[in-house]
């Protein structure tokens, strides 16, 4: 878009928000932040000081462009309930497509500040998807299941001009822009009184207890607020008649006025939103799959850190383990690991006692099999054992990776990179980081081993198994896996 567009789309939006009555405190100012770093696009700045609870700006709810205000236009009444009936975000999204072909739409002005491109993870080319290595993340973006989902409810709907991309794009924005709202009061005794209900839409528990309905909804200004992890600084608050945006702390003359997000791992942040920041890097989370650490302890023995040998366990057993698992109610298909705080430990209780069971001998497995005993506590379950094989399969988890965190640093040092890839190697680096410190966590497990299964199992021949590095004996041909793919 050219700059004299952008700043006239600006102009046309401002406009239009007086004319459809959304107040707007003279302190604040929409900004076109593109030259404060890539991505930024516009941003709400405080003009003048805002005290705590300020009203930055005011949206009456007839301007919030979401399915119900937008029902009144569709031509049929069976498109009017072909949208009740689709997943909310669809049907936000066939309500979008079908207003952007209107040119007469009330919400053009808004529409048009909207973005053509976004960095979210769905727009990601295959290479550029490469760069975030064995990021579990990649396996999150799902287009083929969205594709699938427009093609069963909006290419139905017959919307002219209507693209698989261009569902992507406005699915994106929603992902990126939407709210979900509390139904209005006008809305909620209509449906009191005609016993209707609402397709599938979010519910919240409101103070009294009962389940509040939700309205997915794009809501022209408040989504002009970008976001910085702890930055935040205003919060829409929906329980006066409009929708108001307020300051939740005294905001300075010259300071951007953020929203808040969420407390997203970067991964997340760059799949849903396409942006990463530095300062979301305390809720980075790195993943470990329950698939990867059987396979690890059916292929092959261990060291134990007294220097014995744990022969690796059976298919058979390992089901029969993992089934006890499942029934405790401790078993993940994938466990995630995160930086610890004040009683938050990096290595999920889950994760502990899955390892746990994995590791137990077979009179105590029994014992818990036939509930004569329970799982122990956190620190019991923390083993000398548990700790040591975690800690190896950390290492061979990391090493899935490309490239070494310590790469990843001097890539990020030298700069030169283009702005995608740049953010790849940030979410990888945070997870490679997070890994380290689970690591680091799992190396101080001293709990005793005397139910592991150490011991039980017949000696094996030296020369297998995996050394106290989590690298696997350079003869063992048949278990090599999972190396470097340099
Ligand atoms: C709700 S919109 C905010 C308004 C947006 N800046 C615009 O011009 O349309 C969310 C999008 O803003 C961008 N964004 C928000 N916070 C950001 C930040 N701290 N740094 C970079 N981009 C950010 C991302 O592209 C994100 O998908």
């Amino acid at each position: 878009m050219e700059v004299d567009d952008f700043q006239s789309d600006t102009e046309s939006f401002l406009s239009w928000l007086s004319e459809v009555g959304v107040r707007i405190n003279p302190k604040m100012v929409l900004k076109d932040l593109r030259s404060e770093g890539e991505g930024r696009g516009r941003g709400v700045v405080a003009a003048a000081d805002f005290e705590e609870d300020e009203i930055v700006f005011s949206i009456p709810r007839s301007a919030v462009l979401n399915v119900q205000n937008t029902m009144p236009g569709c031509e049929s009444s069976s498109s009017t309930s072909t949208l009740s009936s689709m997943p909310n975000w669809l049907a936000l999204t066939a309500a979008i497509i079908s207003q952007g072909q209107k040119p007469h739409s009330k919400w053009a002005p808004y529409l048009a500040i909207l973005p053509q491109q976004l960095d979210s993870l769905i727009f990601w080319s295959e290479s550029e998807l490469s760069e975030l290595q064995a990021s579990t993340v990649v396996t999150k973006i799902g287009r083929k299941s969205a594709e699938e989902m427009f093609s069963q409810h909006i290419e139905p709907l017959s919307l002219p001009g209507c693209t698989n991309e261009m569902c992507h794009r406005v699915a994106s924005i929603i992902m990126a822009y939407a709210f979900d709202i509390p139904e209005d009061q006008e809305t909620k005794q209509q449906e009191n009184e005609t016993g209707a209900t609402e397709g599938d839409a979010d519910e919240l528990v409101s103070d009294d207890g009962e389940e509040e309905k939700t309205v997915l909804s794009m809501i022209p200004l408040a989504d002009m607020l970008n976001a910085d992890a702890e930055r935040n600084n205003a919060r829409l608050c929906c329980d006066n008649e409009d929708l108001e945006m307020r300051t939740i702390k005294p905001i300075a003359k010259g300071e951007e006025i953020f929203n808040d997000y969420g407390q997203l791992p970067r991964s997340d942040l760059l799949r849903r939103y396409g942006y990463v920041t530095e300062n979301y890097q305390v809720y980075d989370v790195a993943e470990i799959s329950s698939q990867f650490i059987i396979s690890e302890l059916t292929n092959g023995p261990l060291n134990t850190p007294e220097g014995d040998i744990l022969a690796p366990l059976t298919l058979q057993d390992a089901k029969k383990r993992t089934a006890l698992a499942e029934r405790e109610d401790i078993f993940e298909s994938s466990y995630d690991l995160a930086y610890s705080g004040p009683g938050e430990p990096a290595i999920p209780d889950e994760l502990l006692a899955f390892l746990y069971l994995l590791l137990l001998d077979n009179d105590n497995l029994n014992a818990i099999e036939n509930s004569q005993s329970t799982l122990p506590s956190r620190s019991k379950m923390g083993t000398e054992l548990v700790g040591q094989v975690l800690a190896n399969l950390l290492r061979l988890r990391e090493q899935e990776y490309v490239t070494t965190l310590e790469e990843d640093e001097e890539l990020l040092q030298a700069g030169n990179l283009k702005h995608r890839t740049r953010m790849a190697i940030q979410v990888r680096q945070g997870e490679k980081r997070v890994i380290r410190a689970a690591i680091l966590e799992a190396s101080t497990f001293t709990a005793n081993n005397k139910r592991m299964r150490i011991g039980q199992e017949p000696k094996l021949p030296a020369g297998g198994g995996l050394n106290q590095n989590g690298k696997r004996r350079a003869d063992d041909h048949t278990n090599m896996k999972k190396g470097r793919h340099r």
